[in-house]
């Protein structure tokens, strides 16, 4: 800095937690990305379809990405700090310690996963219901939402959880009261999970009807009575505990969190295309579908007037960015379904070798397996006669029904690199026409959109980006900053700080 001219540079730490990892980033005012770490974090399946994680291991990984990211940097030039993390349930007593979600009683494990399956029967007796708010979750509400997960620990876990519990919080909102003590939900998590309505507020008669009328009798204390807009500043801050943690200042500015898909979308979708000839360059926002690629695809396009998409999560008002209504379509395992099938291949081992003999991932070794075995075809006439249904974990959109299972259809005698590399190529393309499938519904219902923006771990692979494009015959826009989640969690505490207006970039 020169002579005292300049201002000193503001910065903003983005933490952003994955189902497989926790990342941080250290973000300038400009949207830069300055520095990252990432550190994984634990899953138990203890039954099939039950997933569970700990909410003290996730808050510890946290604390390791923060302090790595902030390393060498003033302190004091600070300014806030934002979390996006998935829509977890977590689940603490009167006290804020972990209770266990599973019949072990192992309270260590007290966070249900998103992508936990265990209250099916919960969430079809929700639906029998046909209560009103159902029309803002699809027409069908999805046995990953907290409703049905609330039902079965009443109804399974009763003496050891229920009874016990004092705040059940989606994860994203567990992150922004860990760090300043403040219980106050995100709007976000609350319209999309819990069935809040940006402008009714709790509708006591749906928590009375499916049998959690416990909620309205203590005015919904346990899981938020008091709701502020991702981005909104929290309390004083930074307590002093939390700053000790997390390496930071007591008192900067802490922000009211958002869904790590929802800090994807908003990373993205808000992006300057000029100058690269692109449609929705003269385009409105509406033309653009951020698709947020990582464990699971989260397809999420915005509108000035609500729509109603049948198996497509939402009308939800403001949830994403403000003043819009989102739909969120969804596939509910695709890097998660490429590692499966990947990995469950007998050649997955001569695999490993060969790209650690390589120095490549072991995708970009697929990948240029690919180039070589197509010869002078283009790569998606190598299976023509191999498909996979990828509904592994059912179908979140447009379908709306997780107990739809996967299917393959082709399969040889012969289980060699090829045949790995082709099973791969088929799983990519089924994962692009879910999502061609999932366009196709939203437009069905009034959407009209031209441009494909990713974000997300597999974004990062250029054959399913490749394969999106192809299969949907629509541009797919990469932003320059790969973690453009991070970009997301940073700017809500650029917003918190008061150095933004507005939770979009720069606003
Ligand atoms: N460089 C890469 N090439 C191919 N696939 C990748 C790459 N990086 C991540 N992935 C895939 O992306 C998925 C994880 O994405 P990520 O966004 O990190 O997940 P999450 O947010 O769910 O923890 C994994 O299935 C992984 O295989
Ligand atoms: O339901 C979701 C968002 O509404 C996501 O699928 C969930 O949060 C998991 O995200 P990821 O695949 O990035 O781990």
């Amino acid at each position: 800095m020169s002579g005292g001219e300049q201002k000193p540079e503001r910065y903003y730490v983005g933490v952003d937690v994955g189902t497989g990892s926790v990342r941080a980033a250290l973000v300038d005012q400009s949207g830069v990305l300055l520095a990252f770490a990432d550190q994984p974090i634990k899953n138990w399946e203890p039954q099939f379809n039950h997933h569970e994680q700990s909410s003290e291991d996730i808050w510890a990984a946290c604390c390791v990405v923060t302090k790595k990211v902030v390393q060498g940097i003033d302190l004091n030039q600070i300014r806030g700090l934002g979390f996006d993390a998935t829509c977890s349930l977590v689940v603490l007593d009167k006290q804020f310690h972990p209770l266990p979600v599973n019949q072990e009683g192992d309270s260590h494990r007290n966070v249900i996963m998103w992508l936990d399956h265990r209250a099916v029967s919960q969430v079809n007796r929700i639906n029998e219901t046909k209560h009103s708010v159902l029309q803002y979750v699809g027409g069908v509400m999805s046995v990953e939402m907290q409703a049905p997960k609330l039902l079965w620990l009443k109804e399974n876990l009763r003496e050891i959880c229920w009874d016990k519990a004092g705040h059940f919080f989606d994860l994203p909102d567990f992150l922004s009261w860990k760090a300043t003590g403040v219980t106050a939900r995100s709007l976000c998590s609350l319209v999309c999970k819990w069935t809040y309505s940006a402008e009714k507020g709790w509708d006591d008669s749906f928590w009375k009807m499916i049998g959690l009328e416990d909620f309205v009798a203590d005015n919904y204390s346990k899981i938020g009575n008091q709701v502020l807009p991702p981005g909104a500043s929290l309390g004083n801050g930074l307590t002093p505990e939390a700053a000790r943690d997390l390496g930071l200042l007591p008192g900067i500015a802490v922000a009211a969190s958002l869904i790590d898909a929802h800090a994807g979308g908003l990373g993205v979708i808000g992006a300057d295309v000029r100058g690269h000839g692109l449609i929705c360059e003269g385009q409105p926002v509406t033309s653009r579908l951020a698709v947020i690629c990582g464990t699971s695809s989260c397809h999420m396009g915005i509108s000035k007037d609500p729509i109603f998409v049948p198996g497509v999560w939402g009308p939800y008002f403001s949830a994403m960015v403000p003043g819009f209504w989102l739909n969120e379509g969804g596939q509910s395992v695709t890097g998660k379904l490429i590692d499966h099938m990947v990995q469950g291949h007998a050649a997955f081992p001569e695999l490993q070798v060969k790209a650690t003999a390589r120095c490549q991932s072991i995708y970009a070794y697929l990948n240029s397996h690919l180039d070589l075995i197509k010869k002078a075809q283009p790569v998606g006439f190598l299976t023509v006669d191999l498909h996979v249904w990828p509904d592994f974990h059912g179908n979140r959109s447009p379908l709306a029904d997780l107990t739809l299972k996967g299917m393959v259809t082709g399969l040889k005698l012969s289980q060699d690199l090829d045949d790995l590399a082709i099973l791969y190529l088929a799983t990519v393309q089924a994962i692009a026409l879910g999502t061609r499938f999932i366009i196709e519904a939203m437009e069905a219902a009034g959407h009209s959109i031209s441009t494909l923006f990713l974000c997300g771990g597999l974004s990062k692979n250029p054959l399913f980006v490749q394969m999106h494009a192809d299969i949907t015959g629509m541009p797919v826009v990469l932003s320059q900053e790969v973690e453009s989640v991070l970009v997301g969690a940073a700017v809500l505490g650029a917003c918190a700080s008061g150095d933004f207006a507005s939770v979009q970039w720069g606003k």
